[in-house]
C-alpha cells in the first residue's frame, strides 16, 4: 500500500477531576493519585513527509509555543524513529486550540498526537504498549492524551488505569493570561509543605463513584486538586476567577492541573455558557470556553 501524504490527529485537553499529590521523591517527582478527565478542546497534530524536522503552529496562542526540537511533538517524531532506524524527516503542524502553559496538557496532547500521527505516515503500526511506552518517556502526562476518556494514574501519573464514566458532564474553562510553569507549581507545593508529613495519594471512592455513575453533583462535591494552594499562591488573582463561576452558577470550581486555567462544573450545557458569559464579562480571565467530557484519546481523522 502507499504511503499516505499526510495523516492528522486530533488529541483532547485533560482536566484533573481529583490531583493526589504525595512527598517529592529522590528524583525530584511527586508520586501522584492523579484522576484524568479528557474534555472536548482540541488540537490537532498534521505530519507529512519533508526534507527534515520541521514544525509550525497556528491559533490564537501559537507564538507561545516552542517550534524547536523542545516542541514534544518533535520530540515524539525523533523517539519513535530512534526506535526504527530511520530518520524523522517531518513536517509537523500543530493547529492548537488547547491553552499554552495552562494545566491542560496541551503539549503533552501534541507529543501524543505527533507519535500516532508518524506512527502512521510511517506505516509502523506499533502495538499500543509501545506508544504508551514511548508517551512516558515524552513526560507524565502524555500516556493520558493518546489513551482519553478518563483514566486513574499512579506512579509520575503515567501508570494508567482506564476509569468507566456513566455520563456526560458540562464545564467551563477560564484561560488566564499567560501561563504557570509545571515545575514551579510542584516546588511551590513542596515550599508550602516544608515540615508537613504529606500523606500518600490515594483516589477517593466517592469520586470514582460519581464518574462511574454519570453523577454531576456528587462528582462536583468531591473535585479537588492538592495543586490549588500552590497554583493560588503564585496567582492570587485566580480566587477572584474562582468566585465569580461560583457566584454565576457553577456546581464547584478548581484550578486545573498546575493552573491558571480554571475549570467549573456545571449542572448542563445552558448553565455553561451562563457561567462562561458571567467569567468573560468580569474581565477576571482572558476567555471563557465551553467543553463537556469524557471525550477520546488520541484520533487518526
Ligand atoms: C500537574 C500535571 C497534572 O496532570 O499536569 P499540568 O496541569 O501541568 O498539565 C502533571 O502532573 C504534570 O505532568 P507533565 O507536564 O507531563 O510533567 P513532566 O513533563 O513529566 O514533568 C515536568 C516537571 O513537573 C514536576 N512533576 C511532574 C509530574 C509529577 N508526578 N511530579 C512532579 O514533580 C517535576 O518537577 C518535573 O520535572
Ligand atoms: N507542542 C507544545 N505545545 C505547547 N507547549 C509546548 C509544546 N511543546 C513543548 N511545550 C512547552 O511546554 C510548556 C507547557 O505547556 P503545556 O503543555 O501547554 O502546559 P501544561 O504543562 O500546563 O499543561 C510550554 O510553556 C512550552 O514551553
Amino acid at each position: 500500500m502507499a504511503e499516505p501524504k499526510s495523516v492528522t490527529v486530533r488529541v483532547p485537553a485533560k482536566v484533573n477531576v481529583q490531583l493526589a499529590v504525595g512527598g517529592a521523591r529522590p528524583d525530584g517527582f511527586h508520586d501522584l493519585a492523579n484522576v484524568f478527565l479528557a474534555v472536548s478542546l482540541f488540537d490537532e497534530v498534521t505530519v507529512r513527509p519533508a526534507d527534515a524536522l520541521t514544525v509550525t503552529c497556528s491559533g490564537p496562542d501559537a507564538g507561545q509555543v516552542p517550534l524547536d526540537r523542545t516542541n514534544l511533538a518533535a520530540r515524539a517524531a525523533e523517539l519513535l524513529a530512534a526506535r526504527h532506524g530511520i530518520e524523522p524527516h517531518v513536517h509537523i503542524h500543530i493547529a492548537k486550540d488547547i491553552p499554552v502553559a495552562g494545566g491542560m496538557a496541551g503539549g503533552s496532547a501534541d507529543g501524543a498526537g505527533a507519535l500516532l500521527a508518524c506512527d502512521a505516515l510511517w506505516g509502523l503500526d506499533s502495538p499500543r504498549a509501545e506508544l504508551l511506552e514511548i508517551c512516558a518517556e515524552l513526560g507524565s502526562d502524555v500516556p493520558f492524551s493518546l489513551a482519553g476518556g478518563a483514566a486513574l494514574g499512579v506512579g509520575r501519573g503515567e501508570r494508567l488505569t482506564e476509569l468507566p464514566v456513566g455520563g456526560a458532564f458540562h464545564w467551563v474553562f477560564a484561560v488566564a493570561d499567560g501561563g504557570l510553569s509545571t515545575p514551579a507549581v510542584y516546588r511551590e507545593f513542596d515550599r508550602l509543605n516544608e515540615g508537613v508529613t504529606v500523606p500518600e495519594p490515594v483516589a477517593a471512592p466517592e469520586l470514582l463513584d460519581a464518574l462511574r455513575t454519570g453523577d454531576t453533583a456528587a462528582l462536583a462535591a468531591t473535585l479537588a486538586n492538592d495543586l490549588q494552594p500552590a497554583a493560588l499562591s503564585l496567582r492570587p488573582s485566580l480566587a477572584a476567577t474562582l468566585e465569580t463561576g461560583m457566584q454565576a452558577g457553577a456546581l464547584a470550581a478548581l484550578v486545573s492541573g498546575s493552573g491558571p486555567t480554571t475549570a467549573f462544573l456545571t449542572k448542563d450545557e445552558e448553565s455553561a455558557r451562563a457561567v462562561a458569559e458571567a467569567l468573560t464579562a468580569s474581565g477576571t480571565c482572558r476567555t471563557a470556553r465551553v467543553a463537556s467530557s469524557p471525550a477520546p484519546g488520541a484520533t487518526v481523522l
